[in-house]
């Protein structure tokens, strides 16, 4: 992007003075927030009913040898035949239970629905015939390709984890957070059989934004779908009438880019690399180097044995977004875990957290009241690694660059949702804060890069 009015020749600019460099901060943090508030965190479709029915298989339960099917939908005159179908489909489910606080419960106050595991059901339905696993990874499954700096829709995979029903007048499932299997689990997907219904919208949130998907009208004769990153809490409003018959997976990301190649999405073409692009070509902006970092908008796993090859490869998106933008201007840019300091932390071990005597960053920010001190870690590891991290990895060097922040942390509570209210009861994995940081060079170092910049556009 070029930037009109800048003067041919730079000449030396002093410092800038701390109300404009506040400006520009500020100014960054806003368009990160606006990054944060156009990227998506939810993706969904409808596909109308022609003339395949669905066909859902089931048995009452897994020793039982005979199979019932029912396909989908049902005709709405007629013949009450197929209707029975459903009712029996609807009483072969078994209570759904849900985690909370580690435990596995039922409280038909927080999630009434029906549920048939794996081992008792099947169906001709496949997300990936309908396009439907295309479409998340163009929406929420990019990957950097950092030779080019393009953002590359990845391959996604979906695996069928379990039949629900959620039948009127009662059924629901309030907030919560789907539990992520493990490390490489994107996302959820839902998909809605064709099944009338009243009532059940599902919520999605993140970050403050909320996605209402009302499926009611369109339930009789349509599918509809929608997928949504791990870490955002959602809910299904109360089904009135009928039963919402819904089919769920888990996402997986996979490594390799997904064939045929998609668009592509060039990091360059984004808001945010304009203005970090202009900030930075300002000589008196960080004259003699410092450190950029933002507060990562969505939760990643941290405790996973392994996590330093998950990111930044598996980054979802706004944080994908600032990441790649930093990376397509040159920086040193990493991924960094966010270590809290509680009291009493150092006579136990730092177990909440890294050893911060190897912490490169420290910084003023608190999460929580009790939070003692807040570092950033030196690198990704896993949890039994942090532990362990001992004496003799003693840092001599203080911590002597400051961290500008360009966002906060968003929602300490709810990283803490994962613990509380998960649709299973075993967290596979710890969820935690991580941060996106940018060595920015001093200006002598880097106006030659900057320069070049402007010219290859
Ligand atoms: O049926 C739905 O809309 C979503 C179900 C859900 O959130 C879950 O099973 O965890
Ligand atoms: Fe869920």
């Amino acid at each position: 992007m070029s930037s009109p009015g800048r003067p041919e020749k730079q000449v030396p600019v002093r410092s800038l003075s701390e109300t404009a460099f506040k400006e520009i901060c500020r100014q960054l943090e806003q368009a990160f927030t606006d990054e944060k508030a156009s990227a998506s965190f939810v993706c969904g479709g409808t596909i109308p009913m022609v003339e395949k029915l669905i066909s859902v298989y089931w048995r009452n339960g897994k020793h039982d040898s005979q199979a019932q099917v029912v396909d989908l939908p049902v005709p709405s005159t007629g013949d009450d035949g197929n209707n029975r179908l459903v009712h029996s489909l609807v009483a072969s489910c078994e209570a759904a239970s849900f985690g909370r606080n580690k435990e596995t419960v039922m409280d038909p106050e927080y999630r009434k629905a029906g549920k048939l595991e794996l081992d008792q059901f099947a169906t001709t339905f496949h997300p990936a015939d309908h396009g439907i696993l295309d479409e998340i990874a163009q929406n929420l499954v990019r990957n950097l390709d950092a030779g080019n700096a393009w953002l590359v829709p990845r391959r996604v995979e979906a695996e069928l984890y379990k039949l629900n029903v959620y039948s009127g007048p009662s059924g629901l499932f309030q907030k919560h957070v789907d539990t992520p299997l493990s490390e490489n689990q994107i996302g959820s997907l839902v998909v809605c059989l064709p099944s009338p219904f009243k009532g059940g919208n599902l919520m999605v949130r993140h970050n403050g934004s909320e996605v209402d998907f009302a499926w009611e009208v369109h339930s009789a004769n349509t599918i509809q779908w929608a997928a949504f990153y791990s870490d955002c809490e959602h809910e299904i409003k109360t089904v009135s009438e009928g039963h919402r018959i819904t089919l769920t997976y888990n996402l997986y990301a996979k490594v390799e880019a997904s064939k045929p190649p998609s668009p592509v999405l060039d990091a360059r073409s984004l808001p945010m690399y304009g203005l970090l692009k202009d900030v930075l070509q300002n000589p008196g902006f960080m004259k003699t180097g410092g450190v950029l970092g933002a507060f990562c908008a969505h939760s990643y796993p941290h405790a996973y044995e392994g996590v330093e090859k998950l990111l930044p490869q598996y980054l979802k998106g706004s944080d994908l977004g600032l990441y790649a933008v930093l990376h397509a201007l040159g920086f040193k840019v990493e991924v960094l875990p966010v270590v809290v300091m509680h009291e009493g932390d150092e006579e136990w071990g730092y177990p909440q957290c890294w050893n911060p005597k190897t912490s490169r960053y420290k910084t003023d920010l608190q999460l929580n009241d009790e939070d003692v001190a807040i570092f950033v870690g030196p690198e990704l590891k896993a949890f039994d690694a942090m532990f362990n991290s001992g004496e003799e990895d003693y840092r001599e060097e203080s911590y002597e660059k400051p961290i500008t922040w360009i966002s906060d942390p968003q929602h300490p509570a709810a990283a803490m949702a994962h613990i509380n209210y998960g649709n299973q009861a075993e967290a596979g994995l710890m969820y935690s804060y991580a941060t996106i940081i940018a060595e920015i060079p001093a200006w002598n170092e880097r106006q030659l890069r900057m320069q070049e910049l402007t010219e290859t556009e």
